[in-house]
């Protein structure tokens, strides 16, 4: 997103109320924190910038006596694991909140199994507890295809599919559901379940990062940890992601997560082991290639032709 085509708003012009109105709603810093603390996306931004839009016009509107009535909310995140799902589904939380769309702004994630029982009667408690949680704020299903079984005729996916749909209809002013999963099975979920299908309104796609962004979202996961790569490290860590994510189960921010925990482990157990390691911040704080290529990525591209 490009926060710059935002206009600047502590001091509006007098007499510009939208101005004023978007400066009080918070919303400018919302988007702008968005941008600054999430690598590339730029889609995904542009989306979540339109829809912010919406609803302060929206509200403006509803000032006025122009309502058109609530707007539909219900999104999908369509997207390979690790892509910022449940990251942007947190700050989307936050900027319907602040836009008081939803009155408490917390999020709720949950998977199939939180919502459907094993056995008969136990799904429709199951689910309306969670909505009930949910209630006033963001309702996360991951991998929602999962609610539906078409092999199995008799299976209760289907009665919490149900309720889901009858809340999401008629306490739409208070809940917004986010269905999250890979694209082409979330398409097949929609294109049997019409009736979730009509209900969300919208659908954004997360693409997979490339090098250069996970190479962004590892440093600002360094600094948030207090850790570095050396000048080495850098180069290592890119040839690292280019045969990570060569090999099957890669996961995107996640994949990079947790290559830097294992970073971790390993510059403790090279300090452990060196007899005459300082503990100065320098050291303490520094990933060198050492602790990266250690990794059984690079082990195993020692066979490699
Ligand atoms: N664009 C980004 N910039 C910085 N950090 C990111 C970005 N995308 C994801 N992350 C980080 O990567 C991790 C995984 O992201 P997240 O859980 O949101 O992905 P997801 O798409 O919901 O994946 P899954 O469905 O597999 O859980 C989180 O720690 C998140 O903060």
């Amino acid at each position: 997103m490009d926060t710059r085509d935002l206009p600047d708003h502590p001091a509006p012009a007098p007499g510009n109320a939208f101005a004023a109105a978007l400066a009080a709603s918070g919303i400018t810093e919302l988007l702008a924190q968005l941008d600054r603390e999430l690598i590339g996306l730029a889609p995904v931004k542009g989306r979540i910038r339109d829809i912010a839009a919406l609803l302060l016009v929206d509200k403006l509107r509803t000032e006025r006596g122009l309502s058109a009535g609530a707007p539909s909310l219900h999104m999908c995140f369509s997207g390979n694991p690790g892509t910022g799902k449940t990251t942007v589904a947190l700050r989307m939380a936050a900027i319907l909140h602040q836009l008081g769309y939803v009155r408490k702004g917390h999020l709720v994630a949950v998977t199939r199994d939180d919502l459907v029982g094993q056995y008969i009667g136990h799904t429709a408690p199951k689910t309306r507890e969670v909505l009930k949680r949910a209630m006033g704020g963001v309702l996360f299903i991951d991998e929602a295809y999962y609610l539906y079984r078409p092999e199995n005729e008799r299976d209760y996916g289907q009665e919490a599919i149900e309720i889901l749909l009858q809340v999401m209809e008629n306490n739409r002013d208070d809940l917004v559901v986010i269905l999250a999963g890979y694209k082409d099975r979330m398409d097949t979920f929609f294109a049997s379940n019409p009736g979730m299908s009509s209900r969300i309104a919208h659908h954004i796609d997360f693409p997979d990062y490339g090098v250069d962004e996970l190479g962004k979202i590892a440093d600002l996961m360094l600094a948030a940890m207090h850790y570095r790569f050396d000048d080495e490290a850098v180069h290592v860590f890119a040839a690292y992601l280019e045969r990570r994510m060569a090999q099957p189960h890669f996961a995107n921010a996640r994949s990079v997560r947790n290559a830097l925990d294992r970073a971790r482990l390993r510059h403790a157990s090279r300090l452990m082991g060196q007899s005459d390691a300082l503990a100065d911040e320098v050291t303490l704080t520094t990933i060198t290639a050492a602790d990266l290529l250690a990794s059984r990525v690079f082990a195993d591209a020692k066979g490699a032709p």
